[in-house]
């Protein structure tokens, strides 16, 4: 009696590991698409900008081998393995020695920088793509601006995210240095709502249903989506990836009447309706109220996506927003925002026509953008292929 059989026992030892403590949930990186788009969001992130060092094509081609490699190695999980002990360890060990995939997709995407005069690629730069430019409200820092490539890394828990990041920095570090990076998070919500950004209101109910493959298609895939079709050939399946640093200045929305924030965003704070509606997921009825009385003209929503026949086919776009939290401001104020992430595939009709709609709306007086950059995100691969093979050898 109170023995254990050697299986039993041994996995009641396992259950204590390091690695039982993170999920076997796995999303392959190989496939038509990369991960991180279409993937159930994950409640951790980090957004991460690269610049180039390498100098020549091949450089730059054993740059994205190993990233593909790295990629490949950490999403599947595994073990380190560790050589000659006066060498460094193979990882970080912040996960042990086995790791579990643990939910994580890392999405690579492409700067506007890539394509000028070093590697020979600026023929072949996707059609829209463009370092970011100032909008109105902007205050932007060009320390936190661009970049020749994005990384965004998403996962169940915020170490795995940061294992993540650190193998990628220290396997690259011959040809690649990292320009800046900012952690995510998402508060956990009940099953098929919206989380909530630090405004307290869901974000995301508006989303179009990209799990459905019709509406990835019409609203996602470069190539694929009617208002993307001449862009180059390497690009078919890929996405533009948007990315904004958005503060907000919290102090001053909490002192902010609640029947006043929900006319900002047009929704009601706590369900996520519609204002004059009862569910999160319920349309509003725009042609109902054409004065605006229930909905006002200028609410961040109905500015956002007027719901017109034209704008739902040519202008929506796929937000997988994270919040962030970085202690307090030089003013005393806390440092706290959105890491606003979308895809979409034509950049000028998707975030640039709405992030233009926008401009003057009444949320501005409560946020300030301060960085970001726009992406293209490479076409998937298969086994055996690396990211960006279809740009370089075309
Ligand atoms: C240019 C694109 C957008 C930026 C930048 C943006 C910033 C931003 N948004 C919120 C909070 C919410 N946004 C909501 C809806 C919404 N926002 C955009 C676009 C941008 N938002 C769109 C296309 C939509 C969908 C509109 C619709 O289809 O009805 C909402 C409402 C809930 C929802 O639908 O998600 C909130 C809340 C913040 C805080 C923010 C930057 C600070
Ligand atoms: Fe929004």
């Amino acid at each position: 009696a109170g023995g254990f059989a050697y299986g039993e026992k041994k996995g009641r030892a396992d259950e204590k590991t390091d690695a039982a403590q993170h999920s076997r949930e796995s999303y392959p990186c190989y496939g038509t698409h990369q991960q991180g788009i279409t993937t159930p969001h994950q409640p951790f992130a980090i957004m991460a900008a690269f610049d180039v060092s390498a100098q020549t094509p091949s450089q730059l081609q054993n740059l994205l081998r190993t990233l593909t490699a790295r990629i490949e190695f950490l999403t599947r999980g595994g073990e380190l393995q560790d050589g000659d002990a006066k060498l460094p360890p193979a990882g970080s060990g912040l996960l042990g020695k086995t790791f579990r995939p643990d939910g994580l997709t890392i999405t690579v995407s492409v700067g506007a920088s890539l394509f000028d005069a070093r590697f020979g690629l600026a023929d072949k730069k996707p059609k829209h793509l463009i370092e970011m430019a100032r909008f109105p409200n902007d205050k932007l820092a060009a320390e936190w601006c661009d970049g020749d490539f994005s990384i965004q890394i998403c996962a169940l828990s915020p170490e795995t995210c940061q294992n993540a990041l650190r193998d990628l920095v220290k396997n690259t570090a011959q040809y690649a240095i990292i320009r800046w990076s900012i952690d995510g998070f998402l508060p956990k919500t009940e099953p098929g709502a919206a989380a909530r950004n630090l405004f307290g209101f869901r974000d995301g109910s508006g989303n179009p249903d990209v799990g459905n493959p019709q509406t990835a298609n019409e609203v996602l895939w470069t190539g694929i989506a009617a208002n993307s079709l001449d862009e180059p050939a390497w690009a078919k399946n890929g996405s533009y990836q948007a990315v904004r640093l958005i503060r907000h200045f919290v102090e001053f929305w909490d002192r902010t009447p609640l029947q006043e924030q929900e006319t900002i965003f047009g929704r009601e704070k706590y369900s996520g309706a519609p204002l004059g509606m009862k569910n999160e997921h319920d349309s509003p009825d725009y042609a109902a109220d054409p004065q605006g009385k229930t909905i006002p003209h200028d609410s961040h929503m109905r500015l956002a996506n007027p719901r017109s026949r034209e704008f739902m086919q040519k202008h929506q776009l796929f937000r997988r927003p994270f919040d962030y939290s970085r202690g307090l401001a030089k003013s005393g104020q806390l440092d706290v925002g959105l890491v606003f992430i979308c895809y979409q595939a034509n950049l000028a009709d998707g975030f640039i026509f709405v992030q233009n709609l926008l401009n003057g709306e009444p949320l501005e007086e409560y946020i300030s953008p301060f960085g970001g950059g726009y992406f293209f995100t490479l076409p998937g691969v298969q086994a055996g292929e690396y990211f960006g093979q279809s740009l370089l050898q075309s």
